[in-house]
């Protein structure tokens, strides 16, 4: 029943205006399938290739599709990924894209789940999944390479770890992301938007944390549950390889000086999540700040393990961190994404789900987390593309997918 018959690729629009690849997966009874690939602004150095969609497409056309209509079960995921991987030939993904690679796995499964009549997470999680639900992290205000003359860390994230529900915490990230807008005002602070939706003002990092830290502890007030706030510092952007320091607007940090003014921030604000503290190539200084703040916070490797289970055997080795940010496109399979969430969970490591900064309505993230009991789901706090996932989880726990 579930036979692939048909795969078609095209190019779409993401939130920044750019082409995407997306895929529409057929079955043989009729299932139906359709998921489009996101794309990274502060790619991590070891991610799978995104390819210009236009090649991508023509590369899967030739490569892929031919290895999966007639011969594999969108229903197997494994199977279909597998397909993808002998269809590439390499260990990145160079040939077909990662982008018509993950398209195409993301399409396959909700085939697979259309045939069945069963949500996503369900297909994807089993039977059982679908009573936990990941605590939504939402970038409030940002920087970095998501915005021109913004703050240098990339990202402050609203955690609300007390929230009783989902809904509750979808909605408590919208009200700090307007609370931020209104302590911006107040102060004369004129601001844009990012590419993930945060406010991106024209100030320095101290002064964000400041009306970060007073917004959310407004609207903790009003919500009466606990709302933390974590980072994202994109440690690889900020690195400069040549001088060995990490080079902020107004000040420059050996590695020593950027693991204390890491582990003194998490002090300060009681940083519930750090992510990319450090550089991508630098295991030990990721493994002296997780030895230094790991029982309070948690340090979580983007850039540094790219979904990719060999990196993250390697930082397990290393003590390098005690969390995992899970992009399938990073990897560009589900299976591959999967693969790595068990690693994670069997070595204590927590899994944060993760869009990018590049997206499109596409909401298979939203199911992937609760498919797999993900702890974190990072997907911004407003905006069409960021709302489709937020939305999407309030539904599946409304029972109403
Ligand atoms: C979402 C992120 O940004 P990008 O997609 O640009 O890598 C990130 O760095 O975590
Ligand atoms: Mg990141």
């Amino acid at each position: 029943m579930t036979l692939i018959t048909d795969i078609r690729l095209r190019r779409i629009l993401d939130s920044r205006g750019n082409p995407t690849v997306e895929a529409d997966v057929v079955t043989e009874s009729g299932g139906f399938g359709r998921a489009a690939a996101p794309s990274g602004a502060s790619t991590g150095e070891y991610e799978a290739v995104e390819r210009p969609p236009g090649e991508a497409i023509a590369a899967a056309r030739e490569h892929a599709v031919p290895r999966l209509v007639g011969e594999v079960y969108a229903g197997n995921q494994r199977d279909v990924d597998a397909a993808l991987h002998a269809a590439d030939g390499t260990d990145d993904f160079s040939e077909i894209g990662a982008n018509s690679a993950v398209a195409i796995s993301m399409a396959a499964a909700k085939a697979g789940a259309d045939v069945l009549g069963a949500p996503l997470f369900q297909h994807l999680g089993g039977t059982f999944r679908g009573e936990n639900f990941p605590i939504p992290l939402g970038n409030v205000v940002g920087g970095g390479e998501h915005a021109a003359d913004a703050t240098d860390i990339q990202e402050f994230l609203a955690a609300p770890v007390g929230a009783p529900s989902v809904a509750d915490a979808v909605f408590a990230n919208a009200a700090v992301h307007a609370a931020v807008a209104d302590l911006l005002e107040e102060r004369d602070v004129p601001c844009g938007k990012g590419d993930e939706g945060a406010w991106a003002p024209s100030i320095d990092d101290g002064e964000a944390f400041d009306v970060v830290a007073e917004a959310v502890s407004m609207v903790q007030d009003e919500v009466g549950f606990n709302i933390g706030f974590g980072l994202d510092v994109a440690g690889a952007e900020l690195y400069d390889s040549v001088s060995g320091t990490y080079e902020y607007s107004d000040v420059s940090r050996d590695t020593d000086e950027q693991i204390e003014y890491i582990a003194e921030l998490v002090e300060e604000y009681d940083l519930v999540y750090v992510e990319d503290p450090l550089d991508e190539d630098d295991y030990d200084a990721f493994a002296d700040l997780t030895d230094e703040v790991g029982d309070q916070t948690l340090i979580c490797g983007d850039d540094l393990f790219v979904t990719n289970t060999d990196r993250l055997i390697e930082g397990i080795d290393r003590g390098a961190a005690n969390s995992i940010l899970i992009k399938p496109n990073q990897i560009g399979t589900l299976t591959d994404a999967f693969d790595a969430i068990e690693l994670a969970t069997e070595n204590g490591y927590d899994s944060v789900v993760s869009h990018r900064s590049g997206e499109t309505e596409d909401a298979t993230i939203a199911h992937l987390a609760v498919a797999t009991d993900a702890p974190f789901i990072k997907t911004g706090a407003v905006g069409g593309e960021r709302t489709a996932k937020l939305n999407e989880l309030i539904r599946i726990a409304d029972d109403a997918t």
